[in-house]
């Protein structure tokens, strides 16, 4: 007979690392409708009197609202050490999920259970100030993913050097910064957190082919040889998801089409898509 320890040993081994259930989010936007001068209407496109009617009315209230529905009802369970690859067409929902999974985004319905400490690694670096230089950001990327002053002190050394960006720039505020050298603090200390559960989100096309060869390398040793980690990795680099995933989902227009072994999901992808054979591949990013 099981004892309650085992139990709670076997329930901790088999909780998923992730749990999306019935996912749905919707983004509300406030559009201000800016007054147009006479001139300025004067060139718009003629409109019928109905038209003209509903776009006096918008102007009077002086703005508008519109709803984006970008996730709808999706549940996914994501285990231990799993590597999720995340597929879909531009504007699919993709990124949606990633923000969150990392908790910037609430549901607007369904839950989203994560277990461990996250590290996010978003194509836009979310989380940094530009006031800030490279070291500062560095230091309170590190307090934001829980780590302590101590310990981050401690690693600061090897993350600056894995940026590869020179001391000197690293003291600059970051607004400063190409749009490459930005990309490269944010991968390093999404990197060097040693989190539970890593988001890679369009992170591999960040940085020069230098770089590119190191964060591959990085992704490899966090992905491939540390099986305890959780990886959710968006890419429209085909060949990455095949290379490094065990599992895959496809988004398409807010919702889950295919979940699955990464291989049939690419190749279920691109048959919708209407290319063959990775035609976006890792090369093209
Ligand atoms: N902040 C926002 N406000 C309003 N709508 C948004 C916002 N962010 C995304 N959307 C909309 O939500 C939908 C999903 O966008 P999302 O960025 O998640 O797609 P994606 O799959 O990551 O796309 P891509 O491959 O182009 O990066 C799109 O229709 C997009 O226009």
């Amino acid at each position: 007979m099981l004892s309650v320890s085992d139990l709670q040993a076997r329930r901790t081994t088999h909780a998923p690392a992730i749990s999306i259930e019935d996912l749905s989010i919707t983004y509300r936007v406030a559009v201000e409708r800016p007054q147009l001068t006479r001139a300025e209407k004067a060139r718009l496109p003629r409109q019928d009197l109905k038209q003209r009617l509903a776009a006096d009315l918008r102007q009077r209230r002086g703005r508008e609202v519109y709803e984006v529905e970008a996730l709808k009802g999706v549940s996914v369970n994501v285990m231990p050490g799993a590597v999720l690859g995340v597929v879909g067409a531009n504007g699919a929902g993709k990124s949606t999920l990633m923000r969150a999974v990392a908790g910037i985004l609430p549901p607007t319905k369904g839950r989203i259970t994560v277990r461990g400490r996250v590290s996010t690694l978003l194509a836009l670096g979310v989380g940094f100030n530009g006031q800030l230089s490279g070291r500062e950001n560095i230091l309170l990327g590190g307090l934001a993913a829980g780590l302590s002053r101590q310990e981050i002190e401690r690693r600061f050394e090897e993350i600056a050097d894995f940026t590869g960006v020179p001391m000197p720039i690293l003291e600059r505020p970051m607004r400063t910064y190409s749009s490459g050298q930005y990309s490269r603090v944010a991968f390093a200390v999404a990197v060097h957190m040693e989190p539970d559960v890593l988001i890679v989100d369009e992170a591999l096309s960040a940085g020069d082919a230098k770089f590119k060869q190191r964060a591959e390398a990085k992704m490899n040793e966090l992905v491939v040889e540390d099986t305890s980690r959780t990886v959710l990795l968006v890419t429209h680099g085909l060949a990455s998801i095949r290379k490094l995933c065990n599992e895959a989902i496809w988004l398409h227009e807010g919702k889950l089409m295919k979940w699955g072994q990464p291989g049939h999901i690419v190749r279920a992808y691109e048959e919708f898509m209407g290319v063959q054979g990775s035609v976006v591949s890792d090369e093209d990013l």
